[in-house]
């Protein structure tokens, strides 16, 4: 079956184009995302969700998306997004980081020159027949000082053309390097001389529990007087209450603002106040950063749910469209390698290594620890996948710890993994074979070849005679065909370990029979999620 998208915002109709050449079923309705009712009614219908900002995905919404692999943000900015109630699901949250940069920082600028010259007011003025040319003076953005706070994407832009425009630009991010600073041509400073040098202060920061606010009352004291802000990030940046009153007893001498506390935004402190220019979140609407987002989050949206490739989310290491089919047989090996540690291990986990050996160590390791882990917890919770597992892991207070090294054995790539409880240390690895199956090749440290099945047996004995023929005996009796036997010993009547491949499960009364016996220490049953044999 196709999986199904909902387009639920206004996005460009290029992504619907998109979904369909690549064998996506797509629902455009670009107005359902406002009305949180009627998408809570149909969201359990959808593989996918592309969005702008006006849809809210709540934890409500998630809760109801039954099915939901995929939310695509056609922009930048997923506060709009439950992220970590998405992770939890397991849903992949993507955005797309640079499509529409450019336009938002023209937007910035943009605002700069309106706040300068007032040009909203002395536009309404002038088409009112009044001519009021003493009115509108305006002041000289070259050779003023531009503050950009936050110097990403499209800070950095911002940047650039203000020094385009002759501005002397200084910037505060707690990532901008001074490399990148002399590259970009400006100063790097801190937040205090920022406030106290610019003459315009433009904002890019995403919002945070720490930038929430960060323009506030004691913020603008530290201004300088007839300070300019421009605000094209998130409206939640400022206090708008405290602009308000800055901008009132003229402190603050104009304000560009494009996005609110709250949107859509009908009133605000903020309205009505001279040299205010008020744009309705307009930063990213231009034709080309449309058509820009509404293609890269269809590509990756479809990407991801035809051929397992990940890009630009925010809640999972990357996949690429390339890397997926070779990386697949390694993911399933990941998850049966965690699936067995997690189906023997009835202690609470307190860490968990991962060694990469051989080629294996040169792909994509993050997400193959994501399998791993996936496979660990699936044994307690049911509904967990690669996006939710670490978030469940680190909930869970395990350690994790991921080394590689170079081919260190006879199997050109081999998974091992180390599990430890407060009882014991028990570790398992696997390797694929040239046919794309995944195999146990050790446990607890005894060599083994065994193929992975959907069903099978782990018993640990004392080496002794008779084990095979009990085992024979107790499931043949019970009806249950061995399709694959494999046995290990660490030294001849030393440790030993059982591992068969059943085309049944086992009950567990069966496996009672077993367990009588006196040289059998376990006898455990284990599930892989591993298609079984047609
Ligand atoms: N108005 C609109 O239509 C649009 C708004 N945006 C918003 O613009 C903002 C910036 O987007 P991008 O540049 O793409 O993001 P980005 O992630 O590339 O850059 C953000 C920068 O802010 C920095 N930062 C984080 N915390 C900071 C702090 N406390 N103080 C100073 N800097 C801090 C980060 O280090 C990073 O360099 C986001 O809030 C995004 O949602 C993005 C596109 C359109
Ligand atoms: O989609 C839009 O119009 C808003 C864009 C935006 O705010 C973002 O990309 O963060």
């Amino acid at each position: 079956m196709a999986p199904r998208v909902l387009v639920s915002d206004k996005l460009s109709e290029t992504a619907v184009q998109i979904f369909r050449d690549r064998g996506v079923e797509v629902d455009f309705q670009p107005n359902l995302g406002k009305d949180k009712d009627k998408l809570l009614e149909v969201i359990d219908q959808y593989d996918g969700l592309a969005i702008r900002s006006a849809t809210k995905v709540t934890e409500k919404i998630i809760a109801a998306a039954s099915r939901l692999k995929v939310v695509g943000r056609a922009g930048i900015g997923v506060d709009n997004v439950d992220i970590p109630a998405a992770s939890k699901k397991g849903i992949i949250v993507m955005n797309t980081p640079f499509g529409n940069s450019i336009t938002t920082a023209e937007h910035a600028i943009a605002m700069i020159f309106a706040v300068a010259r007032q040009i909203p007011a002395a536009d309404a003025s002038t088409q009112a027949g009044k001519w009021e040319k003493s009115r509108f003076m305006g002041v000289e953005v070259t050779g003023k000082t531009l503050g950009v706070v936050g110097c990403g994407n499209i800070g950095s832009i911002v940047a650039q053309r203000g020094v385009g425009l002759r501005m002397r630009v200084i910037a505060f991010d707690p990532f901008l390097s001074q490399e990148r600073a002399t590259q970009l041509g400006i100063e790097k400073v801190e937040l205090d001389d920022l406030f106290k040098r610019a003459d315009f202060i433009t904002l890019h920061t995403p919002m945070t529990d720490k930038t929430r606010g960060m323009i506030n009352k004691d913020a603008l004291a530290q201004m300088k007087d007839g300070v300019r802000i421009v605000n094209c990030a998130r409206g939640g940046l400022i206090v708008e209450a405290d602009l308000a009153e800055a901008l009132k007893s003229g402190k603050v001498a104009g304000a560009g603002i494009d996005v609110f506390e709250t949107e859509p935004a009908t009133e605000s402190p903020l309205f009505g106040i001279e040299n205010v220019v008020c744009t309705p979140h307009l930063g990213a609407s231009t034709t080309e950063a449309q058509e820009n987002v509404a293609l890269q989050v269809a590509e990756q949206m479809a990407d991801y749910l035809t051929r397992g490739a990940v890009s630009n989310a925010i809640n999972m290491p990357s996949i690429t469209a390339e890397e997926a089919p070779i990386l697949t047989p390694f993911v399933k090996l990941a998850e049966c390698l965690g699936a067995f540690a997690g189906q023997v291990t009835e202690e609470a986990i307190s860490s968990v290594e991962i060694v990469y050996d051989g080629l294996v160590s040169d792909m994509n390791t993050k997400a193959l620890t994501s399998a791993v882990l996936a496979g660990l917890i699936r044994s307690q919770v049911a509904d967990v996948n690669m996006v939710s597992a670490p978030i469940m892991a680190r909930e869970r207070g395990i350690q994790i710890t991921e080394a590689k090294r170079d081919k260190s054995g006879v199997f050109d790539s081999f998974i091992k993994l180390t599990v430890v409880t407060e009882k014991q240390t028990r570790s398992v690895a696997g390797t694929v074979f040239s046919d794309g199956k995944p195999r146990f090749i050790q446990i607890k440290g005894i060599n083994i070849d065994a193929e992975i099945g959907e069903h099978m047996v782990y018993t640990t004995n004392n080496d002794a005679p008779g084990i095979i023929g009990l085992l024979g005996t107790v499931f043949g009796k019970a009806g249950v065909n061995i399709a694959n036997f494999q046995l290990g010993r660490n030294r001849p009547g030393g440790d030993a370990i059982a591992l068969l491949y059943v085309d049944s499960p086992v009950s567990n009364e069966v496996l009672d029979e077993v367990r009588a016996h006196k040289e059998i220490l376990s006898a455990k049953p284990l599930k892989f999620d591993i298609p079984p044999v047609a």
